[in-house]
């Protein structure tokens, strides 16, 4: 699968533009991340894609074919996973899946619901009314709808939020599996989620796309541009955005990413978190 995404606008009714010329271009297999600060536009283009929205200017193809002449076919190769997901308070994790699995009109779907209710680690669950689960849990149900049907392309809206540390992993690892023969797509704000699955990159602010590519690549570029020092070198730390705080016995040691680093700063390798946030500082002196 292959979506264009082509000089695409979004301005809601109340004349918010949250998205502005938008290109970028998405082809399976591949585990795609979204990042980007509060507001930048990441569910906006994710309701874009599942067609839940329609754009104001610019338009989406999809394996070449405009989006919103597909959307009924598409919307059958689709799993997705909104920010805000609606459950059903009163219905078992099990009933919840089969009407979502009516919905999609999947066939043969009690062997379908029990594997990916198996996938989402919830077999103990699966009888529990959904009122009655952590969030954690109810954000794994939400996950579980959006694999019914093992769709060619999943929409995930930052799905890892209100897991603990251990499930996070466990999804992780299954959004890379996934990932192997179909297009993932996936918000979040957690770097980790994405550092060392995500073949691609998309960093997007203020509805404009910063970076396309390799986290390899993105890390790239803030090479040069992170240091370290003692909090008291930094006399003024104009220019300086600070990444980390850390108290030692010594004192505080610091480390920032900057356009150029002061002589005090002692050059350091650049992580994935450091080049994101190079990027959004530079977008912000702009
Ligand atoms: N229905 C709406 N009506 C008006 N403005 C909206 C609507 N939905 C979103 N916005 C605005 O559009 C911009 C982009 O919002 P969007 O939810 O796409 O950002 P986001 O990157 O997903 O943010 P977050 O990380 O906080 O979820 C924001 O300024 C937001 O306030």
């Amino acid at each position: 699968m292959e979506i264009n995404i082509q000089t695409v606008g979004m301005t809601y009714p109340n004349g918010k533009q949250a998205l502005k010329g938008l290109s970028l271009d998405l082809r399976s297999p591949s585990l795609v991340g979204l990042l980007g600060p509060n507001g930048a536009g990441k569910s906006t283009l994710m309701k874009l894609l599942v067609a839940a929205l329609l754009p104001t200017t610019g338009s989406i193809l999809v394996d070449g074919q405009p989006l919103t002449r597909v959307e009924r076919q598409l919307k059958a190769r689709l799993g997705y996973l909104p920010q805000d997901f609606g459950l059903f308070d009163e219905l078992t994790v099990e009933q919840f899946l089969d009407y979502m699995a009516a919905l999609k009109g999947l066939r043969g779907p009690r062997a379908v619901i029990r594997q990916v209710i198996r996938s989402v680690n919830l077999e103990e669950k699966a009888r529990a009314k959904i009122r009655t689960l952590s969030g954690g849990q109810r954000q794994r149900v939400g996950i579980a709808q959006a694999l019914l049907g093992d769709p060619e392309l999943l929409i995930l809206d930052e799905p890892t939020v209100g897991l603990d540390p251990e499930e996070r992993i466990h999804f992780r690892n299954l959004f890379s599996q996934t990932a192997q023969d179909r297009l993932v797509l996936l918000s979040t704000h957690i770097i980790e989620d994405i550092q060392s699955v995500c073949g691609q990159l998309v960093v997007i602010n203020r509805g404009q796309v910063l970076f396309s590519g390799t986290p390899e690549a993105l890390i790239q570029t803030a090479t040069g541009h992170v240091g370290i020092f003692w909090e008291k070198d930094a006399a003024q730390e104009d220019g300086l955005h600070i990444t980390a705080r850390v108290n030692t016995g010594q004192g505080v040691r610091c480390r920032a990413v900057a356009d150029v680093l002061p002589p005090f700063a002692q050059p350091s390798d650049p992580t994935l978190e450091d080049a994101y946030l190079y990027l959004i500082s530079q977008e912000a002196v702009q």
